[in-house]
Parts: C-alpha cells; structure tokens; sequence
C-alpha cells in the first residue's frame, strides 16, 4: 500500500471510487492521486474503464460511491459551477465546430464564461494560436481544412483558452503520424514546464507514456493496480500490467528502454 499524498501536493484525488452501469460496476474503489504539476499518463484494457474515470471526474458521470477532489476542493456538489476555468479537455476527436473558424473555436470558451470586447477577444485567441504552435492566419480556417495534428493543436488551444491549471487528454496522439504524435507530446512537455499544468493523460501510446508521462497509472479490474514511473511499471508483477508491457507488441520499445 502506497501512503496517501500531502493535500497540498495533490491536484486529483480520487478515493474509493465506486462507478457503474446498471449491473456493471466498472471501477471499483478506485482511488488515484495525480499530482499538482506531473503528467500522468493512463493504460488500461480496452472498455476497461479509463474514459469512465475521466468522465467521472470532470463530472459528467455520476458516481455511486467514494469521492473526487480537484485542487483541494471536493466535485460533485450542486453548487459546483466554476468547472469551466478548473480544466480544460481535449477529446479523441478533436470535436471542434465545423462552422465556426478556428478563432471562433478558440474563442468558444471566452464567449460562454466572460464578457470580454473583441479586440481583447483576439488578441487572446492569437496568443493561444502561437502557444500551441499554429500562425495567426490559421485562425481564418475552418477545421476542414486542417490537417489532423492541426486540429489538436486548435482543440488544444480551445482547451486552454480560460489558463485552467489542469489539462484532460483522452488518447491525444490517436490518428497522428508518429512525428506529428511527438511533435504533439513535445508540445505537451512544453506547456506544461511553462504553464505549470498538471496533466491527465489517457493513452495507448508506448512512445508518449516513456518521453513525457512522469508517472503512469495502470487500471485493470476497476481499480489502479500499479503506478510510478514507466520503468518500475516494468518491474510490476500485476499479470495485467506485465502482459501490456511485455507482450510482443511493446517488446521493442522495452529494449530500447534498457
Ligand atoms: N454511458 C454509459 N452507459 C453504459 N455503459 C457505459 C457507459 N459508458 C461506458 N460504459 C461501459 O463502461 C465500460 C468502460 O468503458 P470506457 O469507455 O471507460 O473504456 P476505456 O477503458 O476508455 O476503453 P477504450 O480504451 O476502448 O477507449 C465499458 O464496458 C462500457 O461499455
């Protein structure tokens, strides 16, 4: 049993969490720290429960037991509205609006939750388009005329449109290219030295979880059975955890990490 962190060092804490559907109970008191400033980086076994988990405590999920804290501060209650400014999250997909350009995209955000002029407006917009790598006249496209590692540029630039302190990244370099993925993960790694972020990573990628995870968290049978660094998840003696790391297709990036 690994001893709970010091409160202040915490940014998500999760303890005991109960979640289910129906009959199914898919975690199963779950408790999980990350930690203010790390990137941690989440494997499980497909439909194993890892968007469940970040559903739950962005919650868009209810859940049935245990409790989520972020920041201190504990979610759920009813009264819980400042959400928008406590994280932001970047989707498989991108799911940027299609009608909308990629300023007005950025600029999403800013409109829901502040009432700023349009000057202002743009200026931040252009200043998020050069955080996460893209041209002011990028900001005149329109997401179809984006190329895929673009388009998570652009939703990543909307997910930090309000400076949350916490980012949620469900598979981010899904569909890219493996140098567009570490162009992507470079810019993650950026970001969050400079921007002091702390990040959540759901992720299949074995080259993201050993360059820019801190820590990675693996979830099998609804619950964290193994976490720390990417070279003792190696050491893990969870048959889980060893069969996704030592199966044949990780085995070649393991003997690089020797
Ligand atoms: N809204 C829902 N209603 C009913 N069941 C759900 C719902 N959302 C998820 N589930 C179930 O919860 C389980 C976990 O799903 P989840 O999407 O979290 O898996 P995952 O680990 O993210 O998988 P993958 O790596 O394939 O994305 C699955 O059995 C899924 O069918």
């Amino acid at each position: 049993m690994t001893m709970p962190e010091p409160h202040a060092e915490i940014a998500i804490g999760v303890r005991d969490l109960v979640v289910g559907f129906g009959r199914q109970t898919v975690l199963d008191h779950l408790s999980l720290d990350v930690r203010r400033g790390e990137i941690l980086g989440l494997v499980g076994a497909s439909g194993g429960g890892k968007s469940v988990l970040m559903r739950t405590i962005i919650g868009l999920i209810p859940r049935r037991g245990g409790s989520i804290e972020i920041m201190g501060q504990p979610i759920g209650s009813a009264h819980d509205r400042s959400t928008a400014t406590r994280w932001g999250i970047l989707f498989q997909q991108g799911a940027l609006f299609s009608s909308l350009t990629v300023r007005q995209n950025v600029q999403f955000p800013l409109r829901e939750n502040l009432t700023l002029s349009q000057e202002l407006m743009d200026e931040i917009a252009i200043a998020k388009l050069e955080m996460v790598g893209l041209r002011p006249e990028d900001g005149d496209k329109y997401p179809s005329e984006l190329s895929g590692g673009m388009t998570k540029r652009v939703a990543l630039a909307r997910a930090l449109a309000l400076d949350p302190p916490i980012l949620f990244l469900d598979e981010p370099t899904s569909g890219l290219d493996p140098i567009a993925a570490g162009d992507f993960d470079a810019l993650i790694r950026t970001l969050q030295k400079t921007l002091g972020l702390t990040v959540f990573m759901v992720t299949h990628d074995l080259a993201s979880l050993t360059t820019v995870c801190d820590r990675v968290a693996a979830l099998a049978d609804g619950k964290i059975v193994a976490i720390g660094p990417m070279r003792e998840l190696l050491q893990s003696e969870h048959p889980w955890v060893r069969a996704y790391f030592h199966g044949k297709r990780s085995q070649m990036l393991q003997h690089e990490m020797r």
